[in-house]
């Protein structure tokens, strides 16, 4: 995990930018590699369905994670692993005594353990409904524990951007809305007292939640392997990495190291750095997906999953290419079935280019430099490339990769080669 680099100023300042909402700027000039932010989440749950027992979501897993941290625990360790202590309980386990005391005060109390208990013995209703309902009122029972135990997070969840309005946008969310709304308000004990913060318990609540984690959650991903398909382990809500909007060249990315030894909770951390140098006040901007997706998948995910239609630079370009131009593109993956996402494992297709692309095609594919420099070689990974950070001002030769982690030198990275996992 490269090291955090301090600054005794924030690199970046949050702005109002007309059509695109807050935003993230450099408020200095930036260099590559530089870590613009590092960011601890205030609310993190379990991307596995309620409903999957560990034994049945485990079945020929060697390996189970911890319910607070959500790092790997291998049933192999030497060391045990440590249970919640609240009767009935079987589902949550700890990777250590500090994150078992740490979770029973905070992710696990007694209301979320009996929540989570009380819908799981109602499951008959959930089993009816796709398993990603199963995972949203996961997210509900932590986002109202949040209420509880933390008023001044649960505040700014609620600053981040989504409405009841964006969650309602067809049939189908509304009546999924109407059934986890009757799910939490059947817990035996009422989540929390909201008039403290001037809301009632109701449906517009629940639906204005669920938007902000749909528009705000970042995935924490299993480690990359280049024939499986990457999915998520958790997925967490990091307050200032939500106000990065989304580029389809992104000059920043985000790296996570979820399964790093710490004892101290910062495997859960995200941080985000520059891949080139940004001048003072230049929005910074993530890639909210994998950049090989191609136009239309784009389009179609950023305004089905985010409510916005992109017109980034690379977009003005795609938007003039034909469906042929577009497949033609498609035609050099080598592996046109395989999905990879970032955070979410929906269907994608991948655009592949070599540096034969760059020089053919410059006039109408401008940023291949972007793919053939900053997109990762190695098969199947297509993660976003960042130098490590500059030490006393000089930008590292070497390029890690977001998603498989590998370092490669520029040279490397320019002449296909991988260096080193
Ligand atoms: C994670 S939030 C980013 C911060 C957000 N702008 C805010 O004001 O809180 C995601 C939302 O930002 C907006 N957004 C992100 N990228 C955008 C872009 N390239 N163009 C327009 N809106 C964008 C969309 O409304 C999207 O649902």
């Amino acid at each position: 995990m490269p090291e955090r680099a301090e600054s005794p100023v924030p690199l970046v300042k949050m702005v109002e930018i007309e059509g695109r909402g807050r935003a993230l700027v450099a408020s200095l000039p930036l260099n590559a590699g530089q870590i613009v932010l590092r960011d601890s989440p205030i609310l993190l749950y379990s991307a596995l369905p309620l409903l999957a027992s560990p034994q049945d979501a485990r079945k020929n897993i060697n390996f189970e994670y911890c319910s607070h941290c959500f790092k790997l625990i291998s049933k192999e360790q030497p060391s045990p692993s440590f249970s919640c202590h609240y009767p009935g309980c079987s589902f949550s386990i700890f990777c250590s005594q500090n994150c078992q005391s740490l979770a029973l005060s905070s992710s696990h109390t007694p209301w979320v353990c009996q929540a989570l208990n009380q819908l799981r013995d109602g499951s008959s209703q959930l089993l009816q409904y796709p398993l990603d309902i199963q995972v949203q009122a996961r997210f509900l029972v932590a986002a109202y524990n949040l209420a509880i135990i933390s008023p001044s997070n649960f505040q700014t969840l609620l600053s981040l951007q989504g409405d009841a309005f964006t969650f309602i946008s067809s049939p189908e969310a509304k009546d999924s809305v109407l059934f986890l709304h009757s799910l939490v308000s059947s817990l035996s004990s009422a989540p929390v007292n909201l008039s403290t913060f001037g809301l009632l318990f109701n449906v517009e609540l629940t639906a204005a939640l669920l938007a902000k984690d749909k528009l705000n959650a970042f995935g924490l991903m299993e480690p990359f392997s280049p024939d499986k398909e990457r999915s998520v382990r958790a997925y967490g809500i990091y307050p200032m990495a939500s106000f990065f909007n989304h580029d389809c060249l992104p000059n920043a990315c985000r790296f996570e190291y979820i399964d790093a030894a710490t004892a101290d909770g910062s495997n859960v951390d995200m941080t985000v750095r520059v891949i080139h140098d940004v001048p003072v006040g230049q929005e910074i901007c993530l890639s909210y997906f994998p950049v090989n997706i191609k136009y239309s998948e784009r389009q179609k995910r950023l305004k089905e999953d985010y409510g916005f239609s992109c017109d980034c630079d690379r977009c003005k370009v795609e938007a003039n290419w034909s469906d042929q131009e577009e497949d033609e593109l498609d035609e050099g993956n080598p592996d046109d079935e395989k999905e990879e996402a970032m955070d979410e494992d929906d269907d994608e297709e991948m655009v592949a280019v070599d540096a034969g692309t760059v020089a053919q095609d410059e006039t109408d594919f401008p940023h291949a430099y972007f793919f053939l420099r900053y997109m990762c070689n190695k098969d199947n990974c297509w993660g976003t490339l960042a130098p490590l950070p500059p030490s006393d001002s000089v930008i590292s030769d070497v390029m890690e990769c977001n998603v498989c982690g590998s370092l490669q030198s520029t040279k490397d990275v320019l002449d296909g080669n991988v260096l080193e996992q």
